[in-house]
């Protein structure tokens, strides 16, 4: 039987395409990651021996020779290696590499310029993780954190203009009518949406005084959104309400990046909460660090800590209110191994059937960033127009919407010649960050 990575004729992003962004990106962007990370074990040196002696300093050691292996592995196009720590989804990927090698068939061994782009980088980050769980003084350790700390100190500005009009809403927010409650919706939706721009100054001044506002700026980014389905989500929030139904609304807000991506997401999630339109809000984060700025359960309290001892008084204000809806189990944090491996969506009922289950239980599911509208359309060479439930295959716990910049080169449901305009226009459109879509699909059949 012929096996390889198409379906439907549409083959995988591989770095094997030459000159492709994925190539690019394996060339040089993820060695570049690698080479950080070692260089910040390094720099914690330290630390480590100030924590555990003589064995920290061995962990450290071992562990840059593991993965000074691993950019050398990537670097020479080696075959992709099984795992071999101790965590719960060893099998699962081992099991993942035997499938991507069926794919392969039996010519070739599934490698890093050779396999999926979507597979081999998700490798990466997950071989991270391995060099530091077989050194164990140091498993804990975010090679991350430094990054992502520092995002959210240098965002504080914007952080303080967004919960300055959150406190002001939320003053008379039973009074709003529902045309003023979907106006403040529509704009907390594009301002979650921009957070998710890789620079994450939203706000565009770069020095510390006056800064654009982040609500301000979202009447000049609107011509940037390709797809804007929002009325299809505030329909689905509205409908919830409208059907009679007893149970509490739940929003599922698959989280993408730490920093102020993550400070936006809670303030959408605090609208609403605090408007009546939800009354539960799931949030999904990595069990592990990921993708250099992916939120953690750890980076999620430490988020909301940070907020609650701000020196700002709506900023601690939120601060509270969110560690308040921590406290009282309106809101929750979830993790679950899926989020951390390389399968595309539409394989989550069969692989991950108790997260596809948990989704089920949502009334509404935003999916955050650009690595999940990859999982979701399986990172294909997908054509411009071909229709976004099309590219999800079958994945449809629930209505569902992607909030993602984008930054990598696949998207669907674009209008005929749409994409053509702006790949004749600018060449980098796909991957600048500069476009972003709020894409909407419902869980019943073809739209
Ligand atoms: O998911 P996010 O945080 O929006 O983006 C993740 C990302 O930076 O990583 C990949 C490139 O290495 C791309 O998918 C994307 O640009
Ligand atoms: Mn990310």
């Amino acid at each position: 039987m012929a096996a390889d990575h198409t379906v439907h004729g549409v083959p995988s992003l591989s770095a094997k395409v030459v000159g492709s962004f994925a190539y690019l990106t394996v060339k040089d962007r993820l060695p570049t990651i690698l080479t950080k990370v070692i260089d910040t074990i390094h720099r914690n040196k330290n630390k480590f021996f100030e924590e555990f002696g003589e064995e920290g300093i061995q962990a450290e050691k071992a562990a840059i020779s593991l993965l000074s292996k691993l950019r050398n592995e990537l670097q020479t196009d080696k075959p992709v290696l099984p795992l071999t720590d101790d965590l719960e989804d060893v099998d699962s990927w081992n099991q993942y590499l035997q499938r991507q090698q069926r794919l392969e068939g039996d010519q070739e061994l599934v490698s890093w310029f050779k396999s999926p782009w979507l597979y081999v980088e998700c490798y990466m980050y997950r071989r991270i993780q391995e060099a530091l769980r077989l050194n164990p003084p140091i498993s804990d350790f975010d090679v991350f954190n430094e990054g992502k700390t520092q995002s959210f100190f240098e965002s504080q500005q914007a952080m303080i203009v967004l919960c300055t009009y959150l406190e002001g809403m939320r003053k008379n927010i039973k009074e709003l009518s529902k045309s003023q409650l979907s106006e403040h919706f529509n704009k907390l939706l594009q301002v979650a949406l921009w957070g998710n721009k890789c620079d994450l100054s939203i706000s565009a001044g770069q020095d510390n005084s006056q800064k654009v506002s982040p609500i301000d700026s979202l009447v000049s980014l609107k011509p940037f959104i390709l797809v804007d389905h929002s009325s299809m989500v505030w329909s689905t929030l509205i409908s919830t309400q409208n059907s009679g139904r007893t149970g509490s609304v739940r929003v599922d807000i698959v989280l993408d990046n730490a920093g102020f991506e993550l400070v936006t997401d809670l303030v959408l999630a605090d609208f609403l909460v605090s408007s009546g339109l939800a009354h539960e809000i799931h949030f999904h984060g990595k069990s592990f660090p990921w993708f250099v700025s992916d939120v953690t359960a750890k980076d999620f309290q430490w988020t909301i800590r940070q907020m609650m001892a701000a020196n700002h008084m709506w900023m601690s204000r939120s601060g509270v209110q969110w560690q308040n809806y921590v406290k009282e189990g309106v809101w929750s944090y979830h993790d679950h191994p899926f989020w951390t491996q390389p399968h595309e969506f539409c394989d989550m009922a069969a692989d991950a059937p108790d997260l596809y289950a948990t989704l089920q239980a949502a009334d509404l599911v935003l999916f955050k960033g650009d690595l999940n509208y990859r999982k979701l359309t399986g990172d294909r060479d997908w054509k411009y127009t071909v229709g976004f439930h099309t590219a999800l295959r079958g994945f449809r716990p629930a209505p569902l919407c992607s909030l993602r910049t984008l930054k990598a080169n696949v998207q669907v449901g674009l209008q005929p010649g749409q994409g053509e305009n702006l790949s004749s226009q600018e060449v980098d459109w796909m991957t600048s960050g500069k476009y972003a879509i709020i894409q909407f699909n419902s869980s019943l059949a073809e739209q």
